[in-house]
C-alpha cells in the first residue's frame, strides 16, 4: 500500500544528484536539511479513494475537533482548533469506514523498513517502562526554573500534557499531536455496546504497542490553522520522523492552507498543500504551522517512532552549548527546541493569534503560556545573550 513512495523513494536515492545533497536522495535530503518534499508518488486512483474516505468521514460527523490538552492545578484545560478535525486510525471501528486508510495502516512496516535504511526509526513497539516526563528543558544554569510535565502524560509518541510551564507548550500548541486523552466524539453511538470510557482506553492500548500514529485531517476552510510547534517538542514523545501525504485537487494560490516549514534560523519555506504530494521531515527538529486555509483541505499524517527519540543529549541544553561555535551544530539538533520561542516569539504569538482568535479564552491562555515560557529562559542572562546572537543570526 506504501510502495508508490517506497518506490519514489528507492527510486531517487539511486539516481544521480538530484537533490540538493546530491545522490543520497530524498532521504539524504531529510537528514541534511532536516526536510524534503515528493511529488506524485502515490497513484490517482489511491489518491482519489484517501480523500474520499476522508470526506466521507467528515460528513458523517465522525472526525473530533483537533483539541489541545493542558492538565493546570484546577483541573484540565483544552483549546480547540476552530475549523480542524481529526480522526485516530488506531481507533479499530472507525479504521472499519474506511478500507484504504486500513490497509495503510496494516502496512506501514514497508515503510519503516525503508525509512530504517537511513534512520534509526523503532521496528518494535518500545518493550521499556515509559520513559520519565521531562523535568528540565535546560540545565543552564542549574537554578533555572524547570518545565514540569504533567504525570498523567500519556506513555508514547505524544506531546506533554502540561501545566503551567512552558516547554512543553511548544507541544500542547501543536495539537497535543495526539491527544490520546481527548473523548472521541464518534464512541458514544447508539449502535456502540461500549462505553466512550472502554473505547478510549482501547484507543490507548493501541497506541502504546505501536511504533507509529496515523491520523486523517479535514480543515473545513473556515480559516483553520495550526500555530508553530515541533511534532516532538520533549520526552515522553518519542516521534522521529513525520509523513504528511495531501489531497487537495485543484489547490489554488489565495486558498491557504500552505504548510510553512521554519528550519531553524535558516530559510522558512512555504510549501502549497497539492494532491498527491507528500512531505517528510525530522518531527524533534523542524518547526513548523499551517497558514489558515479558505478552502477545504484534506491530509493525512503518519508520524513514526524512533528507536532512541530524545536522549538526554538532545534535550538538555549545557552551558558548552551556549557559544556561537556551536550555532551550526544547534541548527541541526534537537536542542534548538529549548531555545525555539524565544527566538522567534513574535512569530509563535502571532500564529497563536491567528489558531485561536476566533476564542478569547483560548488565546489569551495559549498567549500566556507562551510568555510565561519567555519569562522562563529569558530570566537567565547566558540564556538572554545566546537568544540575541541566535536572533541576529536569523535568516528571516
Ligand atoms: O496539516 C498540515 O499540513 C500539518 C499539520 C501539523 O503540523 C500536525 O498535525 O502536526
Ligand atoms: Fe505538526
Amino acid at each position: 500500500m506504501w510502495s508508490g513512495l517506497v518506490e519514489a523513494l528507492t527510486k531517487a536515492a539511486a539516481a544521480e544528484d538530484h537533490t540538493p545533497c546530491g545522490g543520497g536522495g530524498v532521504l539524504a535530503e531529510v537528514e541534511e536539511r532536516g526536510f524534503a518534499v515528493v511529488d506524485d508518488a502515490w497513484p490517482a486512483a489511491q489518491v482519489a479513494q484517501l480523500r474520499n474516505e476522508i470526506e466521507a468521514l467528515h460528513a458523517a460527523d465522525c472526525m473530533e475537533p483537533n483539541q489541545v490538552q493542558f492538565a493546570t492545578g484546577s483541573g484540565p484545560i483544552r483549546l480547540t482548533k476552530p475549523g480542524i478535525f481529526e480522526a485516530d486510525m488506531h481507533h479499530d471501528q472507525r479504521r472499519q469506514a474506511c478500507p484504504g486508510f486500513d490497509q495503510l495502516f496494516h502496512t506501514v512496516a514497508e515503510l519503516q523498513s525503508c525509512l530504517a535504511t537511513r534512520f534509526d526509526v523503532a521496528l518494535e513497539p518500545d518493550a521499556r517502562p515509559p520513559a520519565a516526563p521531562c523535568t528540565a528543558a535546560t540545565e543552564v544554569p542549574a537554578t533555572s526554573t524547570n518545565a514540569t510535565h504533567s504525570s498523567t502524560t500519556q506513555e508514547r509518541g505524544t506531546a506533554n500534557k502540561v501545566t503551567k510551564h512552558t516547554e512543553s507548550a511548544e507541544g500542547e500548541q501543536s495539537k497535543d499531536p495526539d491527544n490520546k486523552n481527548a473523548r472521541d466524539p464518534t464512541a458514544a453511538t447508539d449502535d456502540d455496546a461500549r462505553s466512550s470510557g472502554e473505547q478510549q482506553e482501547q484507543l490507548q492500548k493501541n497506541q502504546q504497542f505501536s511504533t507509529f500514529t496515523l491520523k486523517l485531517q479535514y480543515n473545513d476552510g473556515t480559516g483553520g490553522c495550526f500555530p508553530y510547534h515541533y511534532d516532538n517538542p520533549a520526552p515522553p514523545n518519542k516521534r522521529l520522523l513525520t509523513v504528511l501525504v495531501y489531497l487537495n485537487a485543484n489547490w489554488q494560490q489565495g486558498d491557504g492552507g500552505e504548510l510553512m516549514l521554519a528550519p531553524f534560523l535558516g530559510k522558512p519555506q512555504v510549501i502549497p498543500p497539492l494532491e498527491n504530494r507528500t512531505v517528510i521531515f525530522r518531527s524533534d527538529r523542524i518547526l513548523h504551522r499551517v497558514l489558515k486555509a479558505s478552502k477545504p483541505r484534506a491530509c493525512f499524517t503518519l508520524w513514526l517512532d524512533g528507536a532512541n527519540t530524545n536522549t538526554d543529549d538532545v534535550v538538555f541544553l549545557r552551558e558548552k552549548h551556549l557559544t556561537p561555535a556551536f550555532v551550526p551544530e544547534l541548527v541541526r539538533s534537537p536542542l534548538q527546541r529549548t531555545l525555539s520561542r524565544a527566538v522567534y516569539e513574535e512569530e509563535y504569538e502571532r500564529s497563536l493569534r491567528e489558531c485561536f482568535g476566533a476564542n478569547p479564552r483560548d488565546t489569551k491562555y495559549a498567549v500566556a503560556l507562551h510568555r510565561a515560557h519567555l519569562k522562563q529562559t529569558l530570566a537567565n542572562d547566558k540564556l538572554r545573550q545566546f537568544v540575541q546572537h541566535l536572533k541576529t543570526a536569523r535568516q528571516w
